[in-house]
């Protein structure tokens, strides 16, 4: 009985007395991203844009999402065996939902960490450790932390009340205009210089870390736009450093760099004072795609969409409207950093098709030298997006010089 040592026991929980159907609308919503507080136009513009998609399986989803939504005007207490049930149905819609992800060749899975339904003995629960309960690579591991936390935070700060926030929030700035004007005026990838303290691959990069000091070096040093990490638990950064470097009067538009698995969290970015957002398409199957870049530019931030391979590119390209594209050389996997791996997904056709649409191309990861950026830059990036080589150094704005072999500030 292999799984027996890691078995733990877990007091049964008793819901609160709401309509099961409540529940479950507010459970599917969660699991599709759409918000239940989301305007009903625009989740219907939504439904209506992804119509065309081809999977039969995320079709049968917001049929699902539907039906649930018409449920959820009728109320009646739950029985405890409802309660199970309801708890068997939120585990398939998961499973469902990562069948719809892997249909797409997205091998994150999204479902509960809480695995399958609980085992009853008497009056206790059990859960054994097993496949469908681990994460398999640290992208998975940070997503299932990422899905408990924003649960957590919405609960604290309900989408009504962020939402009024957002007229406090100061104004978004152009994102894709910063980088593209650096570009004009340097004739050199416009950097997007990253405020990043710690890495699960790297450990800590630095540890007299000031993200304002080092934000302002940046910017004195010729960035174009800044990204400012906000996990917590995996990077050590945190939605007050961008707060802060924000409202300290960095000019350079923000990025957040985040594990997006809700749309909240774009409400929430956009509240803190960033102007731009990451989506990773490694984690976020189409429909979410579409989904979080319209709430983006309904609340004014740039989407950056970001891939690490061929087949997460043609998703994307297959997406109406995606205007920024990072390319990351880091396997978020196994953390594997390749940089001939932007140059690959820009060649032949694919390239071309990228020309064709003007999308701009961000390079991304593992760049340290001259060379690195010529190398990108001849492949056809627009931009690049730099951390490691530049906050280890005593001068971020010299570490910029260093990076770049020339002073980009002028
Ligand atoms: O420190 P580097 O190798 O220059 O990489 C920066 C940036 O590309 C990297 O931090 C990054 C790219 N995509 C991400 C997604 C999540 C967290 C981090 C990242």
């Amino acid at each position: 009985m292999e799984g027996l040592a890691s078995l733990r026991t877990i007091p049964k929980v008793s819901f609160p007395p709401i309509s099961s159907s409540t529940r479950r609308s507010k459970f599917l919503s969660r699991r599709l991203n759409f918000s239940p507080s989301m305007d009903t136009s625009l989740r219907n513009s939504i439904s209506l844009a992804s119509s065309s998609s081809s999977s039969p399986i995320s079709t049968a989803i917001r049929a699902q999402q539907i039906e649930s939504e018409a449920g959820s005007a009728a109320a009646s207490p739950v029985t405890e065996s409802e309660e199970n049930a309801l708890k068997v149905k939120e585990w398939e819609v998961g499973m469902f939902q990562d069948e719809v992800a892997a249909s797409q060749g997205i091998r994150i899975r999204r479902r509960p960490p809480t695995g399958p339904p609980l085992h009853y003995v008497g009056p206790f629960q059990f859960r054994l450790q097993n496949e469908g309960n681990t994460p398999r690579n640290i992208l998975e591991e940070i997503i299932w932390y990422k899905d408990k936390e924003v649960s957590q935070m919405k609960e604290r700060r309900p989408l009504g009340s962020l939402k009024r926030d957002l007229e406090r929030a100061p104004p978004a700035r152009d994102f894709l205009g910063a980088l593209k004007a650096a570009y004009l005026r340097t004739n050199l990838p416009g950097l997007i210089a990253e405020v990043k303290k710690a890495s699960p691959s790297r450990g800590v990069l630095r540890e007299d870390f000031d993200p304002v000091e080092i934000a302002q070096a940046y910017e004195k040093g010729g960035a174009a736009c800044l990204s400012v990490l906000t996990d917590q638990k995996f990077f050590q950064g945190s939605f007050e450093n961008l707060e802060k470097i924000r409202n300290a009067g960095v000019k350079c538009p923000l990025l957040c760099k985040e594990f997006v698995v809700d749309a909240w969290q774009i409400y929430y970015a956009r509240s803190k004072g960033a102007d731009a957002i990451l989506l990773i398409a490694a984690v976020l199957p189409d429909l979410d795609i579409k989904y979080m870049t319209k709430i983006c530019k309904m609340v004014g931030l740039t989407p950056l969409v970001e891939v690490h391979d061929e087949k997460e590119m043609d998703r994307m390209l297959a997406i109406d409207g995606i205007e920024l594209i990072g390319i990351n050389n880091r396997n978020l996997e196994t953390f594997e950093v390749d940089i001939s791996n932007t140059k690959r997904l820009l060649e032949g056709e694919r390239g071309q098709k990228i020309r064709e649409k003007n999308v701009t191309i961000v390079g991304e990861s593992g760049l340290f030298t001259p060379d690195d950026i010529a190398y990108v830059q001849e492949a056809g990036v627009k931009a690049v997006l730099v951390g490691e080589s530049i906050v280890k150094q005593s001068d971020p704005a010299k570490g910029i010089t260093g990076l770049f072999g020339k002073d980009i500030s002028v």
